[in-house]
């Protein structure tokens, strides 16, 4: 079985140690999320495992052979920024791509055409990239990364520049091929969606890993502290849990709010206050922490406000 091992790698530029002695694995049938603010590591260990770059110590490997050429064919990357021509027709580009990874001219014209349809982008094929949007551009990229049929697959905030409908499309996609038993890696600092999709998490920040493990035991690690309540009428008793201390906010709406619990406060006494001051309380439910919760939690409030305001960002 096709298997991605990352074996305490190292990789420093001059002073900077930008990964430092990090392990972790990926397995297929699953999606692993590498998550970490702007900084902690994260393009630098993919480009060790794509083999843009050669670790400093340590290895990696796939299939239980270190990575080098031969396993570029066997993966695709997307990565963060387009990699396009920008003056090349669509699937003029996709099948010169395609080309690259050892793909017949005629193998990688099928192909085009088969993710160009699945994507309702056929009618974009004869363009060129700089005629494209962004979102469409994203489209395109991705097509690029899977056109070679690899075992492997790393993407590196998929989703920016996509709007609803296509982020859910892309997403169904990468379920397709997590069922189909391929090995996908996802590096993202939205929290939010790296909970939606990923089985396993690895958590970096400055050059470590700080937290890993399957998302279900990550998260039933740190207790059930958060409760999601919904209720008509006034909201008001939130604000005064805040300024008591005994909650912190973590999402709000008019009528549902998700709290997290300040340590010593006991859920009963949200909960009595809630159903003192609305005038009806219809879900009340503890819950283990959102992953963002998670990440304050590890790193602490300062860098976790960071890497929300670079999700708000990249989302922008
Ligand atoms: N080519 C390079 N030369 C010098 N320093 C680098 C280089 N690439 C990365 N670094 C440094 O290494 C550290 C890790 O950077 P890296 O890009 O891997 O982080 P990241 O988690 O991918 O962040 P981002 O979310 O911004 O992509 C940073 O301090 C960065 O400045």
């Amino acid at each position: 079985m096709a298997h991605l091992e990352v074996s305490r790698v190292t990789k420093r530029y001059g002073n900077t140690v930008a990964v430092d002695d990090v392990s972790f694995s990926a397995e297929p049938g699953r999606i692993l999320g590498l998550l970490g603010p702007n900084g902690a590591g994260k393009t630098s260990t993919i480009r060790m495992i794509t083999y843009i770059a050669v670790p400093d110590a340590g290895a990696v490997r796939y299939d239980g052979r270190t990575v080098g050429p031969w396993s570029q064919q066997r993966m695709g990357y997307l990565p963060e920024e387009s990699g396009l021509y920008k003056r090349l027709g669509v699937k003029e580009q996709l099948v010169y791509l395609g080309t690259l990874k050892g793909l017949s001219r005629a193998t990688a014209a099928d192909r085009a055409d088969y993710w160009l349809d699945r994507f309702d982008a056929t009618d974009w094929a004869d363009m060129t990239t700089e005629e494209l949007s962004k979102g469409m551009q994203q489209k395109i990229q991705f097509i690029a990364t899977l056109l070679h049929d690899p075992s492997l697959l790393i993407f590196d905030e998929p989703f920016s520049g996509l709007d609803p409908i296509n982020a859910d499309l892309l997403r169904d996609i990468i379920l397709e091929l997590r069922r189909d038993d391929r090995t996908i890696l996802f590096a993202s600092h939205r929290m939010e969606q790296v909970e939606q999709l990923c089985d396993d998490i690895c958590l970096m920040a400055e050059g470590d890993v700080v937290l890993q493990g399957p998302l279900r035991d990550v998260k039933a690690q740190f207790g059930q502290n958060t409760l999601v309540l919904e209720f008509d009428g006034d909201d008001a008793f939130i604000d005064e849990l805040v300024t008591a201390g005994q909650v912190r906010v973590n999402t709000r709406s008019a009528h549902r709010a998700e709290l997290t619990l300040a340590d010593g406060t006991d859920a009963r006494q949200v909960l009595n206050r809630a159903l003192d001051r609305t005038d009806e309380l219809y879900r009340y439910e503890r819950v283990a922490p959102p992953l963002n919760e998670i990440f304050v939690e590890v790193v602490g409030e300062a860098e976790a406000q960071r890497m929300r305001e670079e999700a708000a960002a990249g989302a922008a």
